[in-house]
């Protein structure tokens, strides 16, 4: 069977139905292939299920703490099959919803199937050939499991397979200390399972500055989770209780027995078996799309989105290439990758809300730089919800009161951040945030007071 289209979206992650409900409403003709759920990773193993577990362990902790609060309750348990039953009825209806919305549009056929491209202008899905002058590639990422010694005889969960399942483990070992591993250890610990981290490098999230790492490590030790950093020579094996994690090569043989296995050391591009070498699609070494600012391939009519160009591993980062992919084409507007401020949060709780460069980014420009910062014990908000671990700071120009970036790790961190990223995308400096008058009482009301409290750094 042979089709032809206008356009061909290959994945239906976060940037595909989007682009295909544009084409369509554009009058053209699209063909949209997905191998496996509708959604992708965000929708379906990664940020609604996470963040579904993350607000369940909230409201463990926080019942735990009631007496704080003068309130008087009973014993507290966790019913892991409602907690997952909750997580995957908030997945399927995304799912589902997408499903529902891209089966509405009127123009565009959804084929189920693994696409694997023939051409720059035709792409197979088992016995159908299809064939189109533009077609977009969103096929995101999986769970990257490394070569590492006794891998391949132990049983492990990677976020996917963790996602399906109720168990609540006797000892979670969480491999990897970023994104994945942190929010699952805290979920998990909170839920009642013992957790140990065991990261590689020298600390926790290595990519933000020393004292947000240091912070982090605090938060999640104090709620009793064990991490491990600096664990060089990690290795497997098969115990009686589980599996043996071997942490360190050069004093004898430490290592944590855990009853389970989490590998969450970071994700790869599902460009290994989509055919790019019969396009001519370039990649780089890992696999990620090559693309340039405007997120076209090197093959001129396709484009790729989202995880799998290597410019951004985020949801946000992924729609956002949507909207500059589709405004380019039929808008006739010309948005680059490279004008997006990076902004993130990783849900450990407090939250750790992110923009633009950490101060070592900064510091390392050559700038004279000045930095704001307080401690959440002295943001009002937090005082009364007493929730006053972490801190605020503000990176900012000296010489030109630029803002170069931001971080709140605390209460709402992940949303107060916004005030900081929007005068960013605004043009505006630190004066503007300091002249800017916020709400009493919130979190947000204390970044223009550290942006009025800069001082140099050493
Ligand atoms: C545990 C976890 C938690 C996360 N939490 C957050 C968060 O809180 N916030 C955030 O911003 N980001 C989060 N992320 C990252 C976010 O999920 C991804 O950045 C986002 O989903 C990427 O979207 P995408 O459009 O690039 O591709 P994906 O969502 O990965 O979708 C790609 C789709 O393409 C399909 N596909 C692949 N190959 C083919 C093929 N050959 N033929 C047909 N179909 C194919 C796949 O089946 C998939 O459905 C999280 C990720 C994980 C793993
Ligand atoms: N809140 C969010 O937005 C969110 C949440 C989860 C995931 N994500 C996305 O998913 C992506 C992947 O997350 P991730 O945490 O898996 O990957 P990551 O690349 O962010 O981190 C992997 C971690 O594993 C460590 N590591 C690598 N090899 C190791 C080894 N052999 N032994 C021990 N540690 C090892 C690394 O040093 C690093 O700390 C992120 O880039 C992020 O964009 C986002």
């Amino acid at each position: 069977m042979a089709g032809k289209f206008d356009a061909i979206v290959i994945g239906t992650g976060q940037a595909g139905p989007s682009m295909a409900g544009r084409l369509t409403d554009a009058g053209m003709t699209v063909a949209v292939v997905e191998r496996h759920l509708i959604g992708g990773t965000c929708v379906n193993t990664g940020c609604k299920p996470t963040k579904t577990l993350v607000a369940s362990a909230y409201a463990a902790h926080h019942a735990r703490r009631s007496a704080d609060y003068g309130v008087i309750t009973g014993p507290i348990g966790i019913d892991m099959a409602r907690v997952h039953a909750r997580s995957q009825k908030i997945s399927v209806d995304s799912r589902n919803g997408n499903e529902t919305w891209l089966r509405s549009m009127k123009g565009c056929t959804l084929i189920r199937g693994h696409a694997r491209f023939e051409s720059a202008k035709t792409v197979r899905v088992g016995d159908e050939l299809l064939e189109a002058e533009r077609i977009f590639i969103n096929v995101g990422g999986r769970a990257l499991v490394p070569d590492m010694p006794g891998v391949g005889e132990v049983p492990f969960f990677t976020n996917s397979s963790l996602l399906d399942t109720d168990l609540l483990p006797d000892h979670l070992v969480v491999v990897g200390g970023s994104y994945i591993g942190l929010e699952f250890a805290q979920i998990y610990a909170r839920f009642g399972s013992r957790v140990t981290v065991v990261e590689k490098g020298p600390r926790l999230i290595g990519r933000e500055d020393a004292e947000i790492s240091d912070a982090v490590r605090s938060i999640l030790e104090a709620e009793g989770i064990q991490i491990r950093t600096g664990a060089e020579c990690i290795r497997f094996a098969r115990h009686p209780d589980g599996v043996a994690v071997g942490l360190d090569c050069s004093e004898g043989v430490p290592e944590t027995i855990g009853s389970h296995l989490l590998l969450a050391v970071g994700r790869r591009p599902n460009t290994d078996d989509l055919g790019l070498e019969m396009a001519g699609i370039e990649t780089d070494k890992r696999g990620y799309i090559q693309v340039n600012d405007r997120l076209e391939t090197n093959v001129p009519g396709i484009w790729a989105l989202g995880d799998c160009n290597g410019r951004g591993a985020f949801t946000h980062t992924a729609y956002n290439d949507f909207e500059i992919v589709a405004q380019n084409l039929l808008d006739g507007a010309n948005r680059k990758v490279t004008d997006r401020i990076a902004c993130y949060a990783l849900y450990v709780d407090p939250p750790l809300g992110r923009v633009g460069m950490t101060e070592t980014e900064a510091r390392a420009t050559g700038s004279r730089i000045l930095v704001g910062r307080r401690p959440m014990r002295r943001v009002g908000r937090a005082v009364e919800k007493d929730e006053q671990l972490g801190f605020m700071k503000i990176v900012v120009d000296a010489d030109t009161d630029a803002i170069l970036g931001a971080a709140i790790l605390g209460t709402s961190g992940d949303e107060a951040i916004h005030t900081v990223l929007d005068i960013m995308a605004a043009g505006g400096n630190a004066a503007t945030l300091r002249h800017t008058m916020h709400i009493h009482p919130t979190v947000s009301e204390l970044v223009p007071t550290i942006a009025g409290e800069l001082r140099p750094v050493s």
